[in-house]
């Protein structure tokens, strides 16, 4: 793909057809942007920045996944900072990557991050990465095409730090909504701000707003709040640039302590509201339009051959049916690996269900379900799509009717609250 931009054009629109080198020419822009793996959709790529490291990205990148995923979302990170990879460790995860012909598979945290960096390609986790510029951009390059990321609504991407040539190709090579600027309190934070936007600017891609780390430290005893590096500069600069300070985070052991303990899933701060509210703006209005459309997510757990599955808590999977307006727009497969009820009706939160169809459940589970306002209906066997159009059909109802053969009291259906015959 390229585009075309102009500069003191005088000769009207017949350039692309003409081979002189007149001043007056319509320039070709290079399109650099690798092309997304066929398999994956990703509605916004949204950058963490910073004009210079250290200044805790990897952390702010990390913990925004964590707290937009909570909002419901599909989320991912894409690490591309090569040389410090720090993201699967903050997530517990030591695994290895896998692929098939089709592409690499990215590790999947416990609240369903999915997550690549270069640390589940390399040997052992303490391997250095001392490849030159090319190499690493060549690497971003491949997580952005090669991976298969499936279904994300924000991709998280942790820009290596800086302005130089690797953050520049990575800019150039993913199609980036968005940045997020992180810094710190000192004196030299406008300057370094000023890099970041700059670079910014040059790509053409959005500022969302800046992050200030290590804001202030809370003393814990009196609550005095101490300014470890100087007074903070954060909202001088944000005005020089009119951007908005989307969070100020302190110094506080319970981010060093969670990110040690791989834990980054189970922190819980209230620094960061004014950016998670920025980026769901960015997919506010799609989402209301789905929801205005008319758009409908069916769950049904099924036995791997299209059947339905008698116990909803035990299926290892779950087919996932799309509606818009009453049309099939999406059929997959959720991998539920068969938890019990409690782990199944988060995976169904998660997924923004809004109806299951299933054969038994207990009552407990089905009050789990429809207390996060997601409709039961269940009694169904046989084939799933046979299913899903009879309930679309007004066939199937709501119903405390269950057929899946079990006698009640089991371990799934607590103490006899089984609603099957
Ligand atoms: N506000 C904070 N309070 C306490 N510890 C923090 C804070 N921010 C980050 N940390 C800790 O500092 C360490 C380094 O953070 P991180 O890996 O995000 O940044 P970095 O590598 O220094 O910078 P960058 O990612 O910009 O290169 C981590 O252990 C992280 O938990």
């Amino acid at each position: 793909m390229s585009e075309t931009y102009e500069t003191q054009s005088s000769c009207g629109d017949s350039c692309s057809s003409c081979q002189a080198t007149c001043s007056s020419r319509k320039q070709e822009k290079e399109d650099f942007r690798e092309p997304l793996n066929p398999y994956s959709k990703v509605k916004k790529v949204i950058g963490i920045v910073s004009g210079k490291g250290g200044v805790g990205k990897s952390f702010l990148t990390s913990y925004l996944s964590v707290l937009i995923n909570r909002e419901g979302y599909h989320t991912a990170i894409l690490d591309a900072d090569i040389t410090g990879p720090s993201i699967p460790k903050a997530f517990g995860i030591h695994e290895k990557a896998k692929g098939n012909e089709l592409g690499i598979f990215p590790a999947v945290s416990k609240s369903g991050i999915k997550i690549m960096s270069v640390n589940l390609l390399l040997e052992t986790e303490d391997t250095p990465v001392i490849w030159r510029g090319p190499v690493i951009a060549g690497t971003v390059k491949q997580f952005w095409s090669d991976v298969l990321w499936d279904d994300v609504d924000y991709m998280f991407v942790d820009m290596p730090p800086g302005t130089g040539d690797v953050p520049l190709t990575v800019f150039q090579s993913l199609p980036v909504d968005g940045v997020i600027i992180v810094t710190s309190p000192q004196e030299l934070v406008s300057m370094i701000v000023a890099k970041a936007v700059n670079m910014a600017e040059a790509m053409n891609v959005p500022i969302l707003g800046i992050v200030e780390n290590y804001s202030y430290l809370e003393c814990g005893n009196c609550g005095e709040k101490i300014s470890v590096f100087g007074t903070s500069h954060v909202e001088e600069t944000a005005e020089k640039y009119k951007l908005p300070v989307l969070g100020r985070i302190p110094i506080t052991p319970a981010i060093a302590e969670a990110v040690d303990a791989e834990n980054i899933e189970g922190l819980n701060g209230p620094w960061l509201t004014e950016a998670v509210d920025a980026l769901k703006s960015l997919l506010g209005e799609e989402r209301q339009e789905k929801e205005d459309n008319g758009f409908c997510r069916i769950a049904v757990p099924t036995d791997g051959n299209n059947n339905v599955f008698a116990h909803f808590g035990k299926a290892a999977e779950f087919t996932l049916y799309e509606f818009q307006e009453n049309e099939l727009v999406g059929k997959t497969i959720l991998d539920s690996k068969g938890e019990g009820h409690g782990a199944t009706i988060e995976m169904m939160k998660r997924e923004k269900i809004n109806v299951v169809i299933c054969g038994g459940i207990g009552m407990e589970a089905m009050e789990g379900l429809m207390n996060s306002g997601i409709l039961v209906v269940p009694g169904a066997a046989g084939d799933a799509d046979v299913s899903v159009a009879a309930y679309l059909d007004g066939g199937l109802n709501e119903s405390s009717k269950a057929t899946c053969g079990c006698q009640g009291g089991n371990s799934e259906h607590n103490e006899g609250a089984c609603n099957c015959k």
